[in-house]
């Protein structure tokens, strides 16, 4: 089954992230969102606060990395451990060395796009890439209503990827919800990341179960 479930810890309680995590083992992935002021107006957590996530998480991480020079840190997150780097195409200058670099120190390598910019220039540079990440919401802060004119540029990249015949998984980020995770399935989604929509639940484990069901409905 390809649909993956990745809350974030955006929305948790930053006092208590141990047991926030834990409330989140069925999941498939944990998204931590790295900002650090100057890409986003938004300022989060680093890498020694990475690091401890790595030891007592559950499940994989997924890094977001909303920072400039993603080119200098990336690869630091590579080597705290974490399953996946993405970095911002908008951050880096050189995306397909820094792919490579994160895949050699054994992390997937991703790329993320902001709402308004193209994901074309990608669609060759597939083969260099574990996942491309489509925001469909401005980076920098959770809770955010969903941009539907995000959703052609899901499908394009869904297409792309197919084309292309790559493993490249395709997350959304950014107000995903039971109200929206369907259509962004529809439009060939494959990971989803879900930040209010599952820390703002009364049972996390049932939202989850509930994301996961809504968009499998589409993929089988
Ligand atoms: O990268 C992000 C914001 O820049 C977050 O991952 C995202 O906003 C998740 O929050 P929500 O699901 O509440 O929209
Ligand atoms: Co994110």
């Amino acid at each position: 089954m390809p649909v993956k479930i990745a809350p974030s810890i955006l929305s948790a309680d930053f006092m208590n992230l141990e047991r926030e995590l834990a409330r989140i083992a069925t999941a498939d992935l944990v998204h931590v969102d790295v900002m650090d002021n100057h890409f986003v107006p938004n300022l989060t957590l680093g890498l020694p606060v990475v690091r401890r996530i790595v030891e007592v998480s559950p499940v994989p991480v997924d890094v977001h990395l909303m920072i400039e020079d993603a080119d200098r840190w990336a690869p630091e997150f590579a080597r705290a451990g974490v399953a996946s780097v993405t970095f911002h195409a908008e951050a880096t200058q050189a995306p397909v060395r820094l792919a490579r670099e994160l895949r050699s120190l054994g992390a997937r390598a991703g790329v993320a796009l902001r709402p308004a910019s193209p994901v074309e220039p990608f669609f060759d540079l597939l083969p260099e890439l574990d996942m491309v990440l489509v925001m469909t919401v401005e980076p920098g802060f959770g809770g955010q209503s969903f941009i539907e004119g995000t959703l052609p540029k899901v499908r394009r990249t869904r297409d792309a990827i197919t084309a292309a015949g790559t493993d490249t998984w395709l997350q959304v980020d950014g107000g995903v919800s039971r109200e929206t995770i369907a259509r962004i399935a529809q439009a060939g989604a494959d990971v989803f990341v879900a930040g209010s929509a599952v820390y703002g639940a009364d049972d996390v484990a049932a939202e989850i179960a509930e994301l996961r069901s809504r968009a499998s409905t589409i993929w089988a």
